[in-house]
């Protein structure tokens, strides 16, 4: 805590941060885009990151498309070379072809369990669908075409303004 001019207490702002691997469509990337701005986040790639560096931020979401069902390797080896850290909050997010709640579950089992292995706390999980021309996909034209679309993104906004009021404006 510290005195504001008035002589108020004030807490210090929480920091929060994105990381993100997007390539296929950047679907994953329009709605990173969604959480940062609610959050007042940073958004970075696995590369861009130094596991050392994350202890500046007290919020971090980890999200990507997901490729054989689970995130990107990239995304996944970043979270193997987190150093310990002890119940520092975290959300998982992600876009697919295939969605669903025991689906979006699956699929986030292996960045889950990870980052619990390393002390995270998971205190969500959003999963919408992304656009999808992987394989013989794209012969048929792709599934999902337009996903994340303009109602999937209010989601993402209501997603993020519920992790927002119950995991940094509380702690403030
Ligand atoms: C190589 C590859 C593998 C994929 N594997 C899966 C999968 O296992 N399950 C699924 O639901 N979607 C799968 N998808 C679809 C992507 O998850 C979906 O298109 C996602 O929105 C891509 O996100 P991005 O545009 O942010 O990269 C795959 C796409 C690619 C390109």
């Amino acid at each position: 805590m510290e005195n504001n001019v008035n002589g108020l207490k004030e807490s210090l702002p929480m920091k929060s941060l994105l990381i993100l691997y997007s390539y296929h469509h950047h679907n994953t990337e329009k709605v990173a885009k969604v959480f940062a701005k609610v959050l007042d986040a940073e958004i970075k790639t696995p590369k861009e990151i130094k596991p050392e560096e994350l202890q500046k931020y007290d919020f971090i979401g980890f999200g990507s498309g997901i490729y054989s069902a689970k995130h990107d390797e990239s995304l996944l080896n970043l979270a193997d070379s987190l150093p310990r850290v002890t119940n520092k909050k975290a959300f998982i997010f992600s876009t697919a072809g295939i969605t669903g709640k025991s689906k979006a579950s699956n699929d986030h089992t292996t960045l889950r369990e990870k980052l619990e292995s390393k002390g995270y706390l998971i205190v969500d999980e959003f999963q919408c669908k992304g656009f999808n021309t992987n394989s013989f996909l794209k012969l048929f034209g792709g599934m999902n075409k337009g996903r994340p679309n303009d109602k999937d993104l209010k989601n993402a906004e209501d997603f993020a303004l519920k992790v927002k009021e119950n995991n940094i404006q509380k702690d403030n």
